[in-house]
């Protein structure tokens, strides 16, 4: 299988969650946007009143398959989060923000009773840190907090758009630090020690708020654990 049709796989053992939840929160990236695709067409989706988005991109998708999408302010906390992961180790600390949502992915799944994560087996390793650490900042801290986290071991690079060739902007209107090398032995630790750091918004690791559970496709099966 591809590890696009792995992805596929692993939001189609995700749509079971969903099931019997009024109210859902959803991540951001192409896994979930396989999970948005599949649940517009499952026949429990009536059933959905609403979602909380993570991203813009999220809440537009949801909006097309004709999902509610309601503020976290609006709703108190989740039953449910799903979300997809560009690492995840065996005791179900992540690594996200490829997408670039980490903020807002972080917030919700601090709100909700259950985060469901979503990967393919790519995704899964024992220690965090080959994929660069995503680190959203304050314009104005850019270059202070980038030091900062050189001081701290890692080689930072600032995202940049591809399209056109401009900083990249999140849905907050504020940068992301790419941070390359980063030796994450103690993914906790350094998850409050990079969010220390006057200036930064969050850190891509989902360490202190960890999964729930973790569906990974692999081969021709989902693994659950
Ligand atoms: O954290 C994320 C977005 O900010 C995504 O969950 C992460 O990048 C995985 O994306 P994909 O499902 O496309 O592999």
């Amino acid at each position: 299988m591809t590890q696009d049709e792995l992805k596929k796989q692993v939001a189609a053992a995700a749509l079971q969650y969903l099931k019997d939840v009024p109210v859902i929160g959803m991540g951001t990236g192409s896994t979930v946007t396989h999970l948005i695709n599949q649940l517009a067409d499952c026949d429990f989706k009536h059933d959905i009143e609403a979602a909380v988005s993570s991203s813009i991109k999220t809440t537009e998708h949801l909006q097309s398959i004709g999902i509610k999408v309601l503020e976290l302010n609006q709703t108190g906390d989740l039953d449910i989060y799903v979300d997809g992961a560009d690492e995840v180790t065996p005791h179900k600390k992540m690594l996200k923000g490829g997408g670039g949502a980490l903020t807002r992915e972080k917030i919700i799944a601090g709100a909700s009773r259950k985060f469901v994560c979503i990967v393919d087996e790519s995704k899964c390793v024992d220690v965090m840190g080959k994929f660069p650490l995503p680190v959203e900042v304050l314009p104005l801290a850019r270059s202070f907090v980038a030091r900062e986290l050189a001081k701290l071991g890692g080689t930072p690079e600032l995202r940049m758009n591809k399209d056109t060739g401009a900083p990249y902007i999140t849905d907050n209107a504020c940068e992301i630090l790419d941070v390359y090398n980063m030796s994450i032995m103690n993914p906790v630790e350094m998850e409050k020690t990079i969010n220390n750091i006057p200036g930064v918004i969050t850190n891509g690791l989902f360490a202190i708020r960890d999964a729930d559970v973790v569906l990974v496709g692999k081969g021709a099966e989902v693994i659950t654990y």
